[in-house]
């Protein structure tokens, strides 16, 4: 009773002061009233990091190439088919963290080693905090993380030469781009688990392949291999090798293809689709102004109005 009293309340303080019609207020509050929400506390993400360093096991290495602004993001934890343990999860949060800082920077290639791209979170790491608070903080450095590498002013691509299941499903969606070996294979096997995406990767799904394919792949927790991932518009494309090495050389070739423009021209261009793809069309339109405006006269067009361009 008393629950649906406070919901009554919610509802006028929503529709008072949001002018938001009544119905879809009750409307929404009724899907809701069909999951259970967390309500807990929420925990600043440097005290996730110092909790999560603790569940220890590989390591997610960067390394920057300031020459061609190309870096490399490493997953490395094959006797764990490259499951992210808690400490991995905070090695990525740091990596995004040093990226942010990279202005000379241009593109991203994320794999890992072995033949797994990777399995998901490490159920080592996972079973030590199998409850809603822990894994509310999971989730919130995981979104943190993740997030913020999607919209990196980089082009990003992960190279998945086997098998992407769960978290590591979720992960791939963070990149810009997905380039499949034919041995690779992306599955979200959450709902086989007992769980949905904890990493925000069904939002991202949502976006990248809309609602009936995403929710497909969601409630099946079928694996998608490479042909039909590029298909399905989730992969970008098969790399010839099958070699990892040699798959990420093609990668970092594919990659080069995209980023002949100059860093902030390349990254002006990622802000306008990253922020296309997170915001109202008319507030996307304004950054788009003032996106351009900035650069209208500046170095480079001054410089290719000089050079007298011609796009044979
Ligand atoms: C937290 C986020 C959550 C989400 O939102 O989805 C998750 O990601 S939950 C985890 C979801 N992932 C899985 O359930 C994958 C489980 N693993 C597998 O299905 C298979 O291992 C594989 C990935 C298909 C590889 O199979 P195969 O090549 O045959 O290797 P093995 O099965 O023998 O495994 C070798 C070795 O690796 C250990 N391993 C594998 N996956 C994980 C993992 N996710 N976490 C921890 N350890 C993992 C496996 O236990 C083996 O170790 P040993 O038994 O010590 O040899």
């Amino acid at each position: 009773m008393l629950i649906h009293r406070t919901r009554v309340i919610q509802n006028l303080l929503i529709t008072k002061l949001l002018k938001i019609p009544h119905s879809v207020t009750m409307s929404f509050n009724d899907n809701r009233r069909w999951v259970n929400h967390y309500a807990g506390p929420e925990t600043p993400v440097s005290t996730i990091c110092e909790q999560f360093s603790k569940f220890e096991g590989g390591k997610i290495e960067l390394s920057k190439d300031d020459e061609s602004g190309v870096a490399i993001l490493k997953i490395n934890h094959p006797e764990r088919r490259n499951a992210l343990s808690g400490s991995m999860m905070v090695d990525l949060w740091n990596a995004v963290n040093t990226l942010e800082d990279w202005k000379t920077g241009k593109g991203i290639i994320l794999h890992s080693v072995g033949e797994t791209f990777c399995s998901g979170g490490d159920l080592n790491t996972v079973r030590q905090i199998s409850n809603p608070d822990d894994g509310y903080k999971m989730a919130t450095l995981m979104h943190d993380t993740l997030t913020r590498l999607h919209q990196l002013p980089l082009i990003s691509v992960a190279l998945i030469q086997g098998k992407a299941l769960g978290g590591g499903a979720e992960l791939a969606t963070s990149c810009d781009f997905r380039l499949f070996t034919e041995k690779g294979e992306m599955g979200f096997v959450q709902g086989r688990m007992g769980v949905v995406t904890g990493w925000g990767g069904g939002t991202r799904l949502v976006q990248l392949l809309g609602q009936h394919q995403a929710l497909e792949l969601l409630l099946t927790s079928r694996q998608i291999p490479a042909s039909e991932a590029v298909t399905l518009g989730l992969a970008n494309g098969i790399t010839k090798s099958v070699e990892l090495s040699e798959a990420v050389e093609e990668t970092k070739q594919w990659l080069q293809l995209k980023l002949n423009h100059a860093p902030q021209i390349v990254h002006a261009l990622k802000q306008i689709v990253a922020t296309a793809r997170a915001v109202p069309y008319e507030e996307s339109l304004r950054n788009e102004r003032q996106v351009f405006a900035m650069l209208w006269g500046g170095d480079a067009n001054k410089k290719a109005l000089e050079q007298n361009i011609k796009h044979k």
